[in-house]
């Protein structure tokens, strides 16, 4: 059984937690230990499409239509793939908010070290294009709060592993059922900006900015609660990134102060399994 607080009833529009450091960014995992006994280390990856899941493998797509790449990334697999476990997690939250004509659809999952230094290089291009009067190390923090540096990955090296590259990671959106339409989050995914932190339109309510039906703070809340009710834990930079068994997973859950929480990540980096492109 996951560690979580489950609730068999979630209210869906509850309001989302704020980060207890607003003004900080990103978050350093590699210093969390890994438990290699853990009968998880060894759990397979699996297709999510072939597990009823709706997947867009972003990433790949050859048609221009991936905002903010425009084109394919590096590296990129057809196939959006995650352990067994994490899969089963996704099909709940998935079944939560169907009495809402909703889905969820994954946009990315495993992801090899070519493509996260690939996506690891647009955003540094974007951010000193966008931001040119920030000195390099600013620039540097602003791309590691959206994306998992691979620059240093060694293989024997556990500090080293994007959470990606360990399919313990999931980059979610919500869908409607019937037409398949991505629902407005308030921003895109991928988008380097303070739109993108999951709290940012709780902040904007607090502030009578908008009002407490506004569809982009109401669509984030269904997404975020569907998936931390299962026992992911959401990235607090990106609406759409979750965690269940990684590194980052382990950190969000300490920082959070809950008793009882593992202490250690039982998914390391692996490799796509022969047969899954
Ligand atoms: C690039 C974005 N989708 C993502 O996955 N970011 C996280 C933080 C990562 O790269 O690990």
């Amino acid at each position: 059984m996951p560690f979580c607080y489950r609730q068999a009833m979630p209210d869906l529009r509850a309001p989302l937690r704020l980060r207890p450091d607003p003004d900080g960014t990103s978050v350093e995992y590699r210093w969390i230990p890994f438990d290699r006994a853990d009968p998880r280390w060894n759990e397979p990856l699996v297709d999510l499409a072939a597990e009823g899941l709706l997947t867009e493998a972003w990433y790949a797509r050859t048609d221009g239509g991936n905002a903010p790449y425009f084109m394919p990334i590096a590296g990129a697999v057809k196939t959006v793939a995650a352990r067994a476990s994490v899969a089963r997690l996704v099909r709940e939250a998935d079944a939560a908010v169907a009495h809402l004509g909703l889905r969820l659809k994954v946009l990315d999952a495993y992801r090899p070290i070519e493509t996260q230094a690939g996506l690891w290089t647009f955003f540094e291009q974007q951010v000193a294009a966008e931001r040119p009067e920030l000195s390099a190390a600013e620039q540097e923090g602003i791309v590691r709060t959206f994306v998992s540096d691979p620059r240093r990955f060694d293989r024997e090296d556990e500090t080293t592993w994007p959470i990606h590259s360990t399919g313990g990671s999931v980059d979610v959106v919500l869908v409607d059922a019937a037409s398949g339409a991505m629902l407005d989050h308030g921003a895109g995914f991928d988008e380097a900006h303070e739109r993108s932190y999951t709290d940012h339109y709780e902040r904007l309510l607090q502030r009578g900015e908008i009002a407490a039906d506004d569809t982009r703070l109401v669509n984030r809340r269904i997404l975020v609660n569907a998936m931390v009710n299962v026992g992911f834990t959401n990235y607090a930079y990106e609406f759409w990134h979750f965690d269940w068994g990684t590194q980052a997973h382990i950190l969000t859950l300490q920082d959070e102060g809950q008793a009882g929480a593992p202490q250690a990540a039982w998914y390391g980096t692996t490799d796509l399994p022969e047969g899954l492109p």
